[in-house]
């Protein structure tokens, strides 16, 4: 018989022996996603890093809604954005705030940046052996493989002491803007048969200066986009510890395995389309949607399709509307505030406005739709105007995922190092054991 036959035969059996009924979960008082009734996080760490507000507790406890603010070290990021004159490098000022602790001055931030500047080259070969002779058909795995493959370039790969993780980190965070255009590049040369064109990264460039211009043709790009582009990195770069991916990188880096290896498995949690890979999901969703009704569409029809999504009756067939919904926020996610805000503006200079406009319309109906279907409070999140955001700076969808890599990567290193630094403990939590005890059977009696 076809082995898969036997497969599908035993799988099938073992519904018998492992099935875990969903109310145990409650009967056991397990903390399912580590979530509390009411939906919150449970708390299992202590941070300075950021803070993430998304709903308030009247005088009994109860949880109310509440609009969204993002902290970054006690800073609301809308005064980040807000108040200060625009000179550049927002990203990489974010950067220093959040591993240190404090805002630098110009000589602070401008030394800070020479660090990152003179670490933007790649190893000698690792264009040529890692990126260039093993094309990756998924950007975000080849991520991952070739921060694994980062270790063997270092001389001490092993080596987890504090200050060496910030220097290892901040050498990652260099790096992953050419690794992640050139194994773009590397991909639709492979893949697609477009010409390869290759761009090394300017030391007089910030990240976003860099990624554009090694993704244009002719290297070129405006003040006004890589502003937005500063600004989509900013908006990235952390998002407290209970986040996934970072909580991720805590529970590996927490065994003191190297670095790199923990940089790879956020990679990997932030790629699933219930995070960071919601990017991707939301820009193929909202392209079918209007191929199916059209910019024009009535409020109606657009309602009409989103029942379709919940009901699993629209292509992709997972029930969820993607970028919409949070674990954390209800009413409002700062970051969508912000990006819908500058893509409002962008939209109009790039002429494509009646696409804004849709996404705008969409994004009202679908946050109406979810809060009556699902009974609870359901805002659009970060990844719901960021596709739109890269695609009017031509930014291929490939690279959504990636970006949000380059740009959390800081996020990651900082809790890394708190986690180090005063928590410290292998992370392990417990599971109990919910099945039966059973004899031994021989193999003749079974
Ligand atoms: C960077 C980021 O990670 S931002 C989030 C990006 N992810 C997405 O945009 C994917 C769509 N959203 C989601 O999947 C969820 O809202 C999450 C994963 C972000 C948060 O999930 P949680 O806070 O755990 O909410 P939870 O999954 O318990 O949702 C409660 C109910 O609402 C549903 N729900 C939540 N979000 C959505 C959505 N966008 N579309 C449809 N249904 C949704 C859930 O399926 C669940 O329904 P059920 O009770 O019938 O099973
Ligand atoms: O915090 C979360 O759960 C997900 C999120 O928005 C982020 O990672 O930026």
């Amino acid at each position: 018989m076809d082995k898969n036959i036997y497969l599908a035969q035993f799988y099938g059996k073992s519904q018998n022996y492992t099935q875990i009924p969903r109310e145990w979960y409650s009967k056991y008082g397990v903390k399912r996603g580590l979530r509390n009734e009411d939906h919150t996080g449970v708390l299992v760490g202590l941070t300075r890093i950021a803070d993430v507000v998304g709903y308030q507790r009247n005088a009994e406890g109860t949880k109310i809604d509440c609009d969204g603010i993002l902290y970054y070290r006690g800073i609301d990021i809308r005064d980040l954005v807000k108040k200060e004159k625009y000179n550049g490098y927002l990203y990489e000022q974010a950067c220093f705030l959040l591993l240190f602790g404090y805002l630098p001055t110009r000589e602070e931030l401008n030394a800070f940046c020479k660090v990152l500047q003179d670490s933007y080259d790649l190893p000698d070969d690792f264009l040529e052996m890692n990126l260039l002779r093993l094309p990756g058909r998924n950007l975000m795995n080849k991520l991952q493989h070739s921060l694994i493959t980062l270790y063997n370039y270092d001389p001490d790969p092993d080596n987890t002491d504090v200050y060496q993780t910030l220097r290892k980190g901040l050498n990652i965070m260099s790096k992953l803007p050419s690794i992640a255009v050139y194994a773009y590049m590397s991909k639709v040369h492979y893949y697609n048969r477009k010409s390869l064109v290759i761009h090394y990264p300017r030391k007089d460039y910030s990240t976003a200066e860099n990624i554009l211009s090694m993704l244009r043709l002719d290297g070129s790009f405006t003040a006004k986009e890589a502003q937005l582009l500063d600004l989509l990195l900013f908006l990235h770069a952390d998002h407290g510890g209970g986040t996934n991916s970072t909580f991720t990188n805590v529970v590996v880096s927490s065994t003191d395995t190297d670095i790199y290896s923990s940089m790879a498995s956020s990679i990997g949690a932030l790629k699933g389309p219930r995070h960071g890979g919601a990017n991707v999901k939301v820009s193929l969703m909202m392209e079918n949607i209007i191929d199916a009704v059209g910019l024009k569409a009535t409020d109606g029809q657009i309602k009409d399709v989103i029942e379709k999504i919940l009901h699993r009756q629209f292509k992709n067939h997972s029930g969820l509307v993607y970028g919409f919904g949070h674990a954390v926020y209800t009413l409002s996610d700062p970051r969508a505030e912000i990006m819908r805000h500058y893509c409002g503006m962008l939209a109009k200079e790039k002429g494509m406005e009646d696409i804004f406009d849709f996404y705008n319309r969409f994004e009202k109906i679908a946050v109406k739709t979810l809060s009556e279907e699902k009974g609870a409070n359901m805002c659009s999140n970060v990844d719901y105007y960021s596709g739109f955001a890269y695609n009017m700076l031509g930014i291929p969808r490939d690279l959504y995922t990636p970006l949000f890599v380059i740009s959390r990567i800081v996020g990651w290193l900082a809790h890394n190092i708190e986690h180090k630094l005063y928590d410290n403990r292998i992370v392990r939590p417990a599971a109990k054991y919910v099945g039966d005890l059973m004899d031994y059977i021989p193999m003749e009696d079974r």
